[in-house]
């Protein structure tokens, strides 16, 4: 699958900054492609709050962007030194040893400072370790706590909390980590020294200041709260929707040579299953997070890689997440299943309703190796890209890429150029499977738009999966 970039086409496939490897590979689905329909840089789920604003600066930073309940609050302790041990000198606005700044967001505490990572030139703040605990009443549960000593990262997952009586719900993503390209939290405020290390490229700071918290895709609910119902009108059209597609039942559309569309395929129960586990998966190692450049840009959705890791900044597959060395969870085998499943059903349609009589010659067997999972929230997009960073053999003999959608339906187009104009559209549903091989192997296609309030009632009601769309593609590397 190589989704390299190249051509700005009309800025809506552009990377945000208008950057671009440039390796002169044809458009694909690239980090340049993610970006089209960006709304800016707060990603996916809109805008959050920042207890200091997440610029790069070339070498990774420090972000914290909880998305919390107005009224909380939070307070940050610093114990921070500078080789003069006098404490943030340079920048009397920075907090001292145990300062507490009050926002409205949790509480950051920094528990150890090192006074050995001081590069004395520089007068900088280090710190080795850092724990984040939530201080916010109605959200004890509701921020990870974190501890992070000399590279040696542990992230305890507290649980998600909810104001009772209040359809609020706490979130965070604050993450350690070396990557230039995550979200990260600046310890400090925006003239501190501690972002001012980062500014100057220190490599002692890079590295050890980071935090990745997962990205969950459901909405827990924390002991004795109160879950509000959603709106009578919203409970009847999601369950209307239901209901036509069971009446509706599973049917098959061939709707080019090799792309075939199984509407309804997938049961209920299996979505829901689907959701659970990928919920899991993305909240344990190399789980889920928000693809982005060095340069700061963000895609819009929320990605996991299963098999092999796939790298949107350079377009390639490996065994490890470049930017924290994660390895890409194994894909399961109810997975594999389900798409082997759907490659039979569509022999069989292909069998006997268009006498097709070497089925494998319009659309091959594929064994996935790698399954790309995306979450998009309702504001999630996906421009027009091909899938061709797989192995040339892969792609020479057509192997599909088999594509299960769950939760809110999305405008998916399809094209033979990467043109949105001239494209088809196509919707796709909760339990819908695309399949696109053989001599569609290599169309151009993208994500338009996510339809909200779409997804079935059962699975919302099951998973307490947030308002968006999962999906999930298979591949053969
Ligand atoms: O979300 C979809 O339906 C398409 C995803 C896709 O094209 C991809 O992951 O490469
Ligand atoms: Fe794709």
């Amino acid at each position: 699958m190589n989704r390299g970039r190249t051509r700005n086409d009309g800025g809506r496939y552009s990377t945000p900054r208008g950057r671009g490897r440039g390796r002169g590979r044809s458009p694909s689905r690239s980090a340049a492609s993610y970006s089209a329909h960006h709304h800016g840089p707060a990603g996916p789920d809109g805008p959050s709050s920042n207890v200091s604003s997440g610029n790069n600066y070339g070498g990774s930073h420090l972000e914290w962007r909880p998305i919390v309940p107005a009224g909380s609050s939070i307070s940050k302790q610093f114990d921070c030194r500078s080789t003069s041990k006098s404490p943030c000198r340079e920048n009397p606005s920075c907090p001292s040893t145990k300062d507490e700044v009050s926002s409205d967001l949790g509480k950051l505490k920094l528990v150890e400072s090192s006074p050995e990572a001081v590069t004395p030139k520089m007068e900088q703040v280090y710190c080795k370790s850092i724990s984040v605990v939530s201080s916010a009443s109605a959200f004890e549960k509701g921020f990870p706590s974190i501890d992070f000593r000399d590279k040696d990262l542990s992230i305890r997952r507290t649980q998600k909390g909810k104001i009772p009586g209040a359809e609020v719900e706490s979130d965070s993503s604050l993450r350690v980590d070396g990557s230039p390209a995550l979200d990260t939290v600046h310890l400090g405020n925006e003239h501190s020294p501690h972002k001012k290390a980062v500014d100057n490229g220190s490599s002692d700071i890079s590295g050890s200041l980071a935090v990745r918290v997962p990205y969950d895709i459901c909405l827990v609910r924390a002991e004795k709260s109160v879950t509000l119902k959603a709106p009578l009108l919203e409970q009847n059209r999601a369950k209307r929707n239901e209901a036509k597609r069971s009446i509706e039942g599973t049917c098959i559309n061939v709707l080019r040579p090799g792309m075939i569309l199984l509407k309804s395929h997938i049961p209920i129960k299996d979505q829901i299953e689907i959701v659970n586990k990928c919920r899991d998966l993305g909240l344990s190692s190399g789980g889920f997070y928000e693809p982005g450049y060095r340069e700061g840009g963000k895609l819009q959705l929320k990605m996991m890689c299963l098999g092999k890791n796939w790298d949107p900044e350079r377009s390639e597959y490996g065994d490890q997440r470049p930017s924290d060395g994660a390895k890409p969870p194994l894909i399961p085998s109810e997975f594999c299943q389900l798409v082997k499943g759907a490659i039979q059903a569509s022999h069989s349609f292909l069998r006997e309703h268009h006498k097709v009589p070497i089925v494998e010659h319009v659309l091959p067997t594929v064994s996935p190796t790698i399954c790309i999972v995306n979450f998009y929230s309702e504001s999630g997009r996906l421009g027009l890209h091909q899938d061709k960073d797989e192995s040339r053999e892969s792609l020479n003999k057509g192997l599909p890429v088999v594509s299960l959608s769950i939760g809110e339906s999305a405008e998916f187009l399809y094209n033979d150029h990467r043109d949105t104009e001239s494209a088809k559209k196509v919707k796709l549903e909760s339990g819908d499977v695309l399949i696109f091989g053989g001599k569609s192997r290599h169309i151009f296609h993208g994500v338009t738009a996510i339809i909200p309030r779409t997804a079935p009632m059962t699975l919302l009601d099951e998973t307490h999966m947030r308002p968006g769309r999962l999906n999930l593609t298979f591949r053969e590397y």
